[in-house]
């Protein structure tokens, strides 16, 4: 059977210590190309299903596919090979390492999966042009503000053209100006590249940006409508 959907998520569940039930049967479905937001109260889960859509944490039960390749029937070395390949994540923040140039910091997910160093270091170059950080790339993390950091993060999470891409508040400390235009820039980067996109975030004009709205709650994910 073809999936038609790059990211699909069947009955996830998952507790933490107390125990507490953090949700519980939530389905999820993106398709290439579409951008979708997850919003939900401080302390719902949102992080944590992020992590799990990442193969960074494991859920107690249901199943999360990307481009039809199920993460809870990997190990852990052909989990991670995906997590390379299919995916880019942009974290709150940032994660721009600091003893790396700009370029390397970009290059670092490709050069990771394939050999040919010259090319992931011109593609790098390549993408901080599309940040608008042109010539930026013999600079190190120290030398940008919030919001050219955060375009640092973009242009890293999208380098190795991954299928799926999962970003945590994306615009969570910037202003409204540089946000917008973040925003953006990430939009086009999962409809340009057909990618599916995954933001998780509080705020309202990140949310206006998405194709669909969905809010995290014990039962899933359910669709806001009227935005
Ligand atoms: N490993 C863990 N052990 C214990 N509790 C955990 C663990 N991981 C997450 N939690 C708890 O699970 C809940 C959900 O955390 P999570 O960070 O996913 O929420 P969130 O919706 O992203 O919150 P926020 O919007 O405030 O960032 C929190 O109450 C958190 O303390």
């Amino acid at each position: 059977m073809i999936e038609p959907f790059l990211l699909a998520v069947r009955a996830l569940g998952k507790s933490v210590p107390g125990p507490r039930e953090l949700f519980r049967a939530l389905d999820l479905d993106v398709r290439a190309g579409e951008l979708v937001a997850i919003i939900g109260e401080s302390g719902v889960g949102k992080s944590t299903l992020l992590n799990i859509l990442a193969g960074l944490d494991d859920a107690d039960t249901g199943s999360v596919a990307i481009d039809g390749i199920v993460l809870g029937e990997l190990d852990e070395t052909a989990r991670t090979r995906v997590r390379r390949e299919r995916i880019g994540f942009v974290f709150q923040a940032f994660h721009i390492l600091p003893y790396l140039t700009l370029r390397q910091n970009v290059a670092l997910p490709l050069a990771l999966i394939s050999p040919d160093q010259a090319a992931a270091s011109a593609r790098a170059e390549a993408m901080l042009d599309a940040v608008g950080l042109g010539g930026r790339g013999d600079g190190y993390a120290r030398d940008l503000s919030g919001g050219e950091l955060q375009r640092v993060a973009i242009a890293r999470a999208l380098v190795h053209r991954p299928a799926l891409i999962l970003a945590d508040e994306p615009t969570g400390n910037l202003d409204p100006e540089t946000a917008a235009r973040v925003l953006a820039l990430f939009a086009d980067a999962v409809r340009g590249n057909g990618a599916a996109g995954v933001m998780v975030t509080h705020s309202d004009a990140s949310a206006a940006i998405a194709d669909r709205v969905l809010t995290l709650g014990r039962d899933g994910l359910v669709e806001r409508r009227g935005v």
